[in-house]
């Protein structure tokens, strides 16, 4: 972690009007406000003075986005203070709880107080640690969410969950933070790599399949677009065909997790269909030590999961062929891939939150659009055997588009 100088107080209540748009679609069902839009950032400043006003602005973020984009924030922040900038290395290895005490001693000693908002500038490791540090900097201050890559646009930035791995597990120990805002300039997009917008596409894929057979179809015809797109530059001069596109299905998704958190903000039911593909996506992801990317990890348990909802006899059959091939089609990972041993991916099952009793529970679709309670249940147990059956066949990697 780099620290980029002192933070100046800001002065909060000047207010420039954004040029992006609200989202309709979020608005009203959530508490704060989502505001989406290519040139979104130019507004941050303006958002921040009117949603989260303070004394002092930390801008958390990590070292490749600060190179693509600080400055543009910077700008959009002057005339209400400059931030004290703090930088992690990109990677979900760098969401851990010795980062959180890194980020929260600076601010200690930078001064910070209660009246200090925290910017989260990046994808969702950023997100997750940043609004970890609000969630728990002197007992919680705010944290507006901007998020630079596709899977922290319509998944992660909005619904407050915040947290940091440890070696036993993914997102074990954290805590429920909704953001005073979330600002989604869609144009960013262009800097990150088809790889990682494929990635985060997942998680939208997620989203037709738990609520919206139309906008499954819709997302599964633009991955091919995402999967073959390189950034020539990295200044973001390139505006590629699937950009308008792109912010509709930002918009989309967040409208699906917006109604989803705002019946069970808490998951104590009904969110825990967010988790589809999670349980199995969690254990692969972390067993391969972070090669696979979390939206990759989560594709794979999307399409094994559906297998296991099939097998019983919860979701129409075809359901997980369909998933499988939308996947498929872009090289997305659609099992386990063969380097992890099926046993370990099991066994780290285990150590996931959505464990009741010792039961590891899972969130399971009754066909593509749709997930409904089993036995008054949004995620129930499964099998061993089961688990094991979906996890035998491997999936390789040269598949891959
Ligand atoms: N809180 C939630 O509700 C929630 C939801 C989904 C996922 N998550 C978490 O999100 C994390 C995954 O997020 P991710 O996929 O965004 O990964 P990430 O944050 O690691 O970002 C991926 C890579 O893209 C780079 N990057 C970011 N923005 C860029 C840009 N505009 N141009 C070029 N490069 C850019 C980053 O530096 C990083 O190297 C996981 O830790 C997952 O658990 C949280
Ligand atoms: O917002 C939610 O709820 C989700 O489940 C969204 C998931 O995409 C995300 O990966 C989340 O962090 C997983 O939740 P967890 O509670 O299993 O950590
Ligand atoms: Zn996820």
């Amino acid at each position: 972690m780099s620290d980029g100088g002192p933070g100046a107080p800001a002065a909060p209540g000047r207010h420039v009007p954004p040029r992006a748009g609200l989202s309709d679609a979020a608005e009203g069902r959530l508490p704060y406000p989502v505001w989406i839009g290519e040139g979104a950032l130019d507004g941050l400043g303006a958002i921040v003075a009117a949603h989260a006003p303070a004394h002092r602005l930390v801008l958390i973020t990590d070292t490749t986005v600060a190179g693509l984009h600080a400055d543009r924030v910077r700008a959009t922040l002057a005339p209400i203070g400059e931030p004290l900038v703090l930088q992690v290395p990109p990677g979900e290895s760098e969401k851990t709880r010795g980062r959180w005490a890194e980020l929260t001693d600076a601010m200690l000693a930078a001064g910070c107080a209660r009246d200090t908002t925290v910017i989260a500038l990046g994808g969702g490791v950023v997100g997750d640690l940043a609004g970890f540090v609000a969630a728990t900097f002197m007992r919680g201050v705010p944290v507006v969410q901007v998020p630079t890559t596709l899977l922290a646009m319509v998944d992660a930035s909005v619904g407050g969950k915040t947290a940091v791995d440890t070696p036993a597990g993914k997102n074990l120990v954290g805590a429920f933070h909704p953001p005073a805002a979330v600002v989604i300039d869609s144009a960013v997009l262009v800097t990150l790599p088809g790889a990682d917008l494929l990635a985060g596409a997942a998680e939208s894929v997620k989203h037709g399949v738990i609520a919206d057979t139309a906008y499954f179809h819709a997302v599964a015809e633009l991955l091919p677009s995402l999967s073959r797109w390189r950034p020539a530059s990295t200044d973001g001069r390139d505006r590629p065909a699937w950009l308008a596109s792109l912010t509709g299905v930002v918009a989309r998704s967040v409208a699906i997790k917006a109604s989803v958190v705002a019946h069970d903000e808490r998951e104590g039911g009904m969110r825990k269909i967010l988790n589809f593909g999670h349980t199995l996506g969690h254990a692969l992801e972390s067993e391969s030590g972070f090669a696979l990317r979390h939206g990759e990890a989560v594709a794979a348990g999307m399409a094994l999961e559906a297998r296991l909802a099939e097998r019983l006899g919860l979701a129409e059959p075809g359901t997980a062929t369909t998933v499988a091939a939308a996947l498929d089609r872009v090289g997305l990972p659609s099992g386990r891939p063969t380097a992890l041993d099926p046993e370990a991916v099991l066994a780290a099952t285990r150590g996931d939150k959505k464990s009741r009793a010792g039961v590891v529970e899972y969130a399971l679709p009754r066909r593509i659009g749709a997930m409904e309670p089993a036995g008054g249940r949004w995620a129930v147990p499964v099998p061993d055997a089961l688990v094991r059956e979906v996890l035998a066949p491997a999936w390789h990697a040269e598949r891959r588009a």
